[in-house]
């Protein structure tokens, strides 16, 4: 069969030789997961990791780095096409609909004249329910291998994450698998980015950051480790520090709704993405991401964890919310994406809260710090 859709090989940009000061994660190494002895120590592992940055190393996981630079490839074979043929399954942003393509260039970011200069396309999970989705053509035509990634960051990374959060809060060891099962429909997502070199001049007026401090709007989201440089966590002193390159690791850092089921035990860790160092500001930045989402149909209500009760950090209020008062994780996203992305800017005013039912969140956290987009 002709392939229409060529993937050419993707080079691994040299890391940076800036000295950049870097942050001290927690390595999980899933390798161990397989023996109940390394499972125990992994647990163990967790325990101690669980309240410090929100954000870990994982490595000993199941994919080459072959696969994984693979998937750098398609992100930037998606990125080659033209714009129209990448506007061919676009996100529904007003509705609240993420999965899809959404176009760089289309937002200001908020008090400046300068654009957007990040794209994204999320692939939604291969499942029968998501069987008729309209999906980009270079997609379709690659779809083994892409399933094959998808269901394995689930399967073999996601599951396995999920199980030791459980255990380390001595929760039933599914009690997170089932919430966020990938048989069932969610808006769970493989991830391709890119963001776009600008110029010192417009990347000044905005703080030099390409993405503003935030948390991510799901449970739990796997970065594939790359080496452009930009990505910067915010620790619990408030100073910001990069994230290291390792290569064939996934960064991992825990977003809302996980939060919010452990009543903020898991931290939803504040992140940025920063104009990269000199030696790699002219680089088209690709990234491959996989982000959790609970069950649509999930309600998003705090995990009844012995832990948690131990710690008084769960009340009898929290057990026993009004259903009516709780938000399932489809709604609380889609309300979420429509507040964000269905605006012509990008950026809220100092201090704005996004709340939907029993679920508030901070949309920008640069601006309360005053270390982001603050003097904008
Ligand atoms: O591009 C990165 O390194 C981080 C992206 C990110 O934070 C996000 O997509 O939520
Ligand atoms: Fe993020």
């Amino acid at each position: 069969m002709a392939i229409s859709y060529p993937v050419p090989k993707w080079d691994r940009p040299e890391p940076t030789q800036c000295e950049l000061d870097y942050a001290d994660l927690t390595n999980i190494d899933l390798s161990k997961f397989d023996t109940e002895e390394g499972k125990l120590e992994l647990v163990e592992t967790i325990r101690h990791a669980l309240t410090d940055v929100g954000f870990w190393i994982v490595t000993g996981t199941s994919f080459t780095e072959e696969e994984i630079e693979n998937q750098f490839a398609i992100g930037q074979a998606f990125y080659s096409l033209p714009l129209e043929a990448r506007k061919e399954c676009e996100i529904d942003a007003k509705n609240g609909g993420y999965l899809g393509y959404r176009a760089a260039y289309e937002r200001t970011i908020n008090g400046t004249d300068v654009l957007d200069n990040m794209e994204l396309v999320n692939v939604a999970k291969y499942i029968p329910d998501y069987e008729t989705l309209p999906r980009h053509a270079i997609f379709r035509e690659h779809q083994k291998v892409i399933e094959d990634f998808h269901r394995r960051c689930w399967y073999d990374v996601a599951r396995k994450l999920f199980m030791l959060f459980a255990l380390a809060m001595e929760l039933p060891e599914n009690y997170f698998v089932e919430r966020h099962d990938y048989e069932r429909p969610s808006q769970d997502h493989l991830r391709y980015m890119m963001y776009h070199p600008r110029s010192k001049e417009d990347d000044a007026k905005c703080n030099n950051l390409w993405s503003w401090a935030h948390t991510d709007y799901g449970s739990l989201t796997l970065l594939f480790s790359q080496t452009v440089s930009g990505l910067q966590v915010k620790m619990p002193d408030g100073q910001y520090k990069d994230i290291k390159p390792l290569k064939g690791s996934i960064v991992v850092n825990v977003a809302d709704t996980l939060s919010f089921m452990t009543k903020g035990y898991l931290k939803s860790t504040i992140h940025r993405v920063t104009r990269p160092p000199p030696d790699q500001d002219h680089i088209h930045r690709v990234g491959v991401i996989y982000g959790c989402r609970p069950n649509d149909d999930c309600p998003v209500v705090v995990a009844p964890s012995p832990l948690l009760k131990r710690l008084g950090m769960v009340t009898d209020a929290d057990l026993n919310v009004d259903p009516s008062q709780v938000a399932t994780a489809a709604e609380y996203v889609a309300s979420r994406v429509k507040a964000v992305h269905g605006s012509s800017t990008y950026g809220t005013a100092p201090g704005t809260k996004f709340k939907h039912k029993n679920l508030e969140v901070l949309e920008n956290y640069a601006d309360v710090q005053g270390d982001g987009l603050a003097s904008i």
